[in-house]
């Protein structure tokens, strides 16, 4: 990103690498809005044996289309050792938020064989950048086939996805990315912590430490039977409202953060099986909610063992402690995760993780999380602890 062209970037309202510094440049969109008049009508042209497509991911084929396409060709680790395998029940769910629309889900297909051959979606979410509320997209889910890499197909389907946004009045986005683009907001590490590190040697996920035997190891790693925080319990619908007041609370000390109203919190936090798992503390005296935790169900496929197929892991999602210590609300969230036989639980460093991670045993991993906004500059790179955003 110092020396490195980015043809592409360098068009687009985002936070460039020359100005990087330039604290003159004021903080908040970088281009107005265009009136809707001016907005492109027609879809951007794609090489001749491609065509869009709007995906309905209500249709129980085209939503094997997209679980296929991914769980073949999305993101893989830096050795090429897993790949992002998410579920079609998951799919559905970050794809169908409140207020979403059916024309951010867009596919490209080869025109005779109809085979979906790449994708990018948004889905709409109101984000408070400070004291401001910006609705934005979030992007996410960009794939292009393994056969037609290197093709600059990404630039258009980011072109389209940025102009049916438009087309919705929406003139901001966020999205996160492995790769360093201009200009990253923040840098997040991320964290993982074992809960069956048997398989997770076995896959060579994990590597059996110096002077260190197995049976040593799943020692360390052993966690108790029972969560221990009194009034411990899964999230019900009921508890809407409550967490709803906890959570917005909370937020309020990030940077950058979710401005999660009820509905939002239904369709994010409800526990889903196999999706995401959510849990609080309602206080046995007072029957106040006091605390949260959340962690949602990423597996990936593992690419080259024998023995096993897929690593069930879980992501830390968004997590709130007032009462309970979040040491102690976390060890409860990895206690529950083992008793779901993940085998791994990951966390981003953002937030007030940095507090819990090596206290709990995770380890960093071998690569970074980069948080991008487009359309809207920061006058600073944030800090991951000012950042209260995890995408999935
Ligand atoms: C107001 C609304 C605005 C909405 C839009 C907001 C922006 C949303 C932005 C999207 C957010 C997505 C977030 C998200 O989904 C989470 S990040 C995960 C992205 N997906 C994967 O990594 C899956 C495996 N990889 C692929 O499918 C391909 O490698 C992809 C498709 C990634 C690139 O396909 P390719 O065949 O390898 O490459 P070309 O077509 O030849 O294109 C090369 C150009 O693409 C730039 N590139 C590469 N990776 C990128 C990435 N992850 N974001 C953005 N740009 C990326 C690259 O820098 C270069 O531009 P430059 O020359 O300027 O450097
Ligand atoms: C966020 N969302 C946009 C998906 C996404 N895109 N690009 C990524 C790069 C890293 C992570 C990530 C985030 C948190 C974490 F604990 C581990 C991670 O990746 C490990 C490496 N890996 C990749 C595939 N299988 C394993 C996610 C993503």
């Amino acid at each position: 990103s110092l020396a490195k062209r980015h043809r592409f970037w360098e068009t687009q309202p985002v936070g460039q690498f020359k100005d990087l510094g330039d604290t003159t440049l004021p903080e908040g969109p970088i281009e107005p809005p265009t009136p809707l008049s001016e907005v492109k009508q027609d879809p951007y042209n794609l090489p001749s044996p491609y065509e869009w497509i709007t995906c309905d991911i209500d249709s129980e084929e085209v939503c094997s289309e997209i679980y296929n396409l991914l769980a073949n060709n999305y993101v893989e680790d830096d050795e090429n050792m897993f790949r992002f395998n998410y579920s079609k029940e998951f799919l559905r769910w970050a794809l169908r938020p409140p207020g979403y629309f059916k024309s951010w889900h867009i596919g490209v297909r080869v025109k005779t064989s109809k085979k979906l051959v790449a994708f990018i979606t948004g889905v709409p979410a109101r984000i408070r950048v400070r004291d401001e509320i910006v609705i934005m997209a979030e992007v996410n889910f960009l794939c292009v086939h393994k056969k037609l890499r290197t093709k600059r197909l990404a630039p258009v389907m980011i072109k389209e996805v940025t102009r049916r946004v438009h087309l919705e009045n929406i003139w901001q986005a966020s999205y996160t990315a492995g790769v360093v683009l201009p200009t990253p907001i923040t840098t997040c590490q991320y964290w993982h912590r074992s809960l069956n590190p048997k398989k997770l040697i076995d896959v060579g996920f994990s590597r059996l430490g110096a002077r260190m035997t197995m049976s040593r190891t799943i020692k360390l790693y052993k966690l108790p039977d029972q969560t221990v925080t009194p009034g411990f319990r899964k999230m019900e619908p009921h508890d809407v409202p409550a967490v709803t007041r906890l959570l917005r609370d909370y937020m309020k000390q990030f940077v950058v953060a979710p401005d999660f109203d009820e509905d939002d919190v239904e369709h994010w936090l409800m526990p889903k099986e196999d999706v995401v798992d959510s849990f609080l503390v309602e206080s046995p005296e007072t029957h106040e909610i006091t605390d949260f935790c959340s962690f949602y169900t990423l597996p990936s496929s593992i690419l080259g063992s024998q023995n096993h197929s897929i690593l069930k892991a879980a992501y830390s999602y968004y997590n709130v402690s007032t009462k309970t210590p979040l040491l102690q609300l976390m060890n409860d969230a990895l206690i529950v995760a083992k008793k779901k036989d993940f085998d791994v639980f990951n966390a981003l460093d953002v937030m007030q993780n940095e507090g819990f991670l090596k206290e709990l045993k995770f380890g960093p991993g071998d690569g970074k999380l980069h948080y991008y906004l487009y359309n809207y500059r920061l006058k600073h790179v944030l800090r991951p602890s000012e950042l209260g955003l995890v995408l999935l």
